[in-house]
């Protein structure tokens, strides 16, 4: 903590830091400590009204600054940040809890999106198209949708802030941010670089608190559209009180990794192992469910148990930690659930299935191998979100593709094989919005094109390159006639 320089425990509006209005605070406790890292304000309504007013006169003017400015800003906004990489890293792992090196791979990335969308923006632009009035002459362009609200998760706390203000910022938008409560400090820290780089006053607004904070947000009649990154029960609310405001929504996963028979059975018990541990396992794209073909389950059951021998839960300030604890009692305890229902259900817990009685907090959970999970289990039919590989067997390929998709929360997956024809099969029929081939399903590329799969109950929308730079902006058309 001693490279912290401060802690900023207030809200960030209209470019400063300021107190809140009412009288409610609440405490950030250190999932990895235990010890309280900051106290701060809740918003009241005066200040939710103030961020978005500020965020409404913000963006009128900044919608009609050129484009390379706007870009010159985001990429000044990226270089402050990666000035700050050390600090800010430290910050997220001491209210987070993830391993350090994590962290600093979360803020470097969050600095490159604020690059990437610099870059992109410029290069953003409309189309002309004949018409049957010789007269006419008809083109599309661009514009800012307007003020966001962005509502974003505890387990990617800066990252999932630039994925929606980078692209934002450069298209001309302005963000009234709701940070989760536990985990408020990083990005409030993080406008220091945003006032470095002379991002103007009132674009990108923080506001920390809990659901109430998020929900006046998407009913405020000055917010034009929603950024959600979240589970799919807070997307499922957000969307009913959201009315037909524009939104993108990438909510939760239930991720398949399919091992088929002439899988490399190594590269996959590592890649079921590596997506069950990284952020001890609290990611939208993490191994979920791993479903092995009946041929191989044996082999691929001891080759995860020999790969799971790698990791190392501890502090995750120390360099040989690779798992640290999970961020809450709500993810602890719904680990404690699933594991509980897979004992009844006479699955077999090969390696863990508990908290470590040992640690600094009760929210340090073993890693933990789970084999013969039954399909109606809840460790199958629930994103657990904790450190955990359940196994599930399948009779052939048709089987394995049935279990996969016999799910609602198409997300991410992933399929080992060796077989081109069979790798296109399931790239094709898996019913997620991303397959990856023989690597975990927790790889994604600030590039890449990231969300669910259509008519599931993960979201709409895309994130990551140009994607969300067209997310965020308006498709208009002009006509003149000659
Ligand atoms: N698809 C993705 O890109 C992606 C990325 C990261 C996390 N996630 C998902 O996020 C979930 C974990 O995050 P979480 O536990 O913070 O999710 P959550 O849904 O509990 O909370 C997300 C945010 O919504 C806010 N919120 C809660 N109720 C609200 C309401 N009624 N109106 C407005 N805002 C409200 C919360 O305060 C928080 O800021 C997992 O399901 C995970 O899969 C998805």
């Amino acid at each position: 903590m001693s490279t912290v320089s401060s802690i900023r425990q207030q809200l960030f509006v209209n470019g400063q830091y300021v107190d809140a209005a009412g009288p409610d605070t609440y405490d950030v406790i250190s999932p990895a400590t235990g010890t309280l890292v900051g106290t701060i304000p809740l918003p009241a309504r005066a200040d939710i009204d103030a961020a978005v007013a500020a965020a409404n006169v913000a963006q009128r003017a900044w919608a009609g600054v050129n484009v390379w400015k706007r870009a010159e800003i985001c990429h000044r906004v990226g270089d402050e940040l990666t000035k700050r990489v050390d600090e800010l890293a430290r910050l997220q792992t001491l209210e987070q809890g993830k391993p350090l090196a994590e962290s600093v791979a979360d803020i470097e990335e969050a600095a490159q999106l604020f690059h990437l969308h610099a870059e992109d923006a410029v290069r953003l632009h409309g189309e002309t198209f004949p018409s049957n009035d010789s007269r006419k002459r008809m083109w599309t362009f661009y514009r800012p949708v307007g003020t966001w609200a962005i509502i974003t998760p505890w387990n990617f706390p800066l990252l999932m802030l630039a994925e929606f203000v980078a692209p934002g910022l450069a298209t001309g938008n302005a963000h009234v941010v709701k940070p989760p409560a536990n985990t408020p400090l990083t990005v409030l820290k993080a406008m220091e670089a945003f006032a470095a780089a002379g991002v103007p006053a009132g674009l990108v607004n923080i506001l920390p608190g809990e659901g109430a904070t998020g929900d006046a947000l998407v009913r405020h009649a000055g917010t034009d559209a929603i950024g959600f990154i979240g589970s799919s029960a807070t997307g499922a609310k957000i969307q009913s009180a959201a009315g037909l405001k524009r939104s993108v929504m990438e909510c939760s996963g239930n991720g398949p990794l399919v091992v088929l028979a002439d899988a490399d059975l190594d590269a996959a018990a590592q890649a079921a192992v590596y997506g069950a541990y990284l952020c001890a396992g609290q990611v939208c794209c993490a191994t979920e469910r791993v479903i092995v073909h009946r041929d191989v389950h044996d082999d691929f059951v001891a080759a995860v148990l020999r790969a799971a021998q790698d990791v190392v839960l501890g502090d995750p300030f120390a360099d040989t930690t690779n798992l640290g604890p999970v961020n809450n009692e709500g993810v602890a305890a719904k680990m404690d659930r699933h594991m509980a229902d897979a004992r009844e259900r006479g699955a077999e817990i090969l390696l863990g299935g508990h908290r470590r009685k040992d640690a600094p907090t009760d929210l340090y959970y073993e890693f933990t191998v789970v084999d013969a999970v039954p399909e109606d289990s809840l460790l199958s039919r629930e994103e657990s979100f904790g450190p955990v590989v359940p196994i599930i067997t399948g009779t052939d390929d048709d089987d394995l593709l049935r279990i996969a998709n016999d799910d609602k929360l198409g997300l991410q997956g992933a399929v080992f094989t060796q077989n081109m024809t069979a790798a296109h099969r399931f790239v094709e029929e898996m019913a997620v919005g991303q397959v990856v081939v023989n690597d975990s399903t927790c790889f994604w590329d600030i590039n890449m094109p990231f969300g669910g799969a259509g008519g599931r109950s993960t979201g709409w929308g895309r994130i990551g390159g140009k994607h969300t730079l067209l997310a965020m902006t308006d498709l208009r058309t002009g006509v003149i006639s000659l």
